[in-house]
């Protein structure tokens, strides 16, 4: 791990900050092929007016056993931690001292694939998520747009290979953000979002 510091973004209602290059460059392409190859990749399907269509791009949802968590209304059991998921979580949980119970993959296969508009705002993250994302691969944009005033700019930020991002405090209760398209890349990239997820009755 190297120890780059993070930046700091000055962002209302919002605690973000991103450790460019948290990775060495040999662990990343290692990791990126990897996972590539060894992820139970699937693709959902998503119900929109009534309509089942496919989303863009692939997700995987691994995990403490005895979870299950909704994301964009479909529920997801986590597949068991891998060695290199869980020493990959270890890395990051000790750089920035918090832990997590889970992570949520996605894998932009080209400049077409996308996320939409969304906060990481389900109930069983809590009030306040934490969530810690690294990118791999392909260098994608990431845009944040506020929910409560459209006088505030959007932030755009571009993340490359090796980028670890930390939202936490109210940012998803204020802050909407998404992986816009770009159809000139042509290379995939795979996102790793670390999460916490409280399980009730615990
Ligand atoms: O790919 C990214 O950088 C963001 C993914 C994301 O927003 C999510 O999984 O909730
Ligand atoms: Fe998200």
């Amino acid at each position: 791990m190297k120890l780059s510091s993070p930046i700091f973004f000055d962002i209302p209602n919002a605690e973000i900050c991103l450790y460019r290059n948290f990775l060495y460059d040999s662990q990343e392409e290692i990791l990126y092929k990897e996972l590539l190859e060894n992820i139970a990749w699937q693709q959902d399907l998503i119900k929109i007016y009534g309509r089942k269509i496919p989303i863009p791009r692939l997700t995987a949802w691994y995990g403490d056993p005895n979870m299950s968590y909704t994301y964009s209304g479909i529920l997801m059991n986590p597949h068991p931690w891998t060695l290199t998921l869980s020493l990959l979580k270890s890395q990051i949980e000790e750089r920035i001292q918090h832990k997590f119970n889970s992570v949520l993959l996605n894998q932009y296969r080209n400049g077409t694939d996308s996320v939409a508009w969304h906060s990481d705002d389900e109930p069983e993250l809590g009030e306040t998520p934490v969530i810690a994302s690294l990118s791999l691969g392909a260098s994608r944009k990431f845009e944040l747009r506020s929910k409560v005033k459209a006088s505030l700019d959007r932030i755009e930020l571009l993340l490359n290979s090796g980028d670890l991002l930390f939202m936490s405090g109210t940012t998803q209760k204020y802050w909407q953000h998404q992986v816009p398209k770009m159809r000139r890349v042509r290379e995939s990239r795979i996102n790793l979002t670390f999460r916490y997820i409280i399980v009730s009755g615990n």
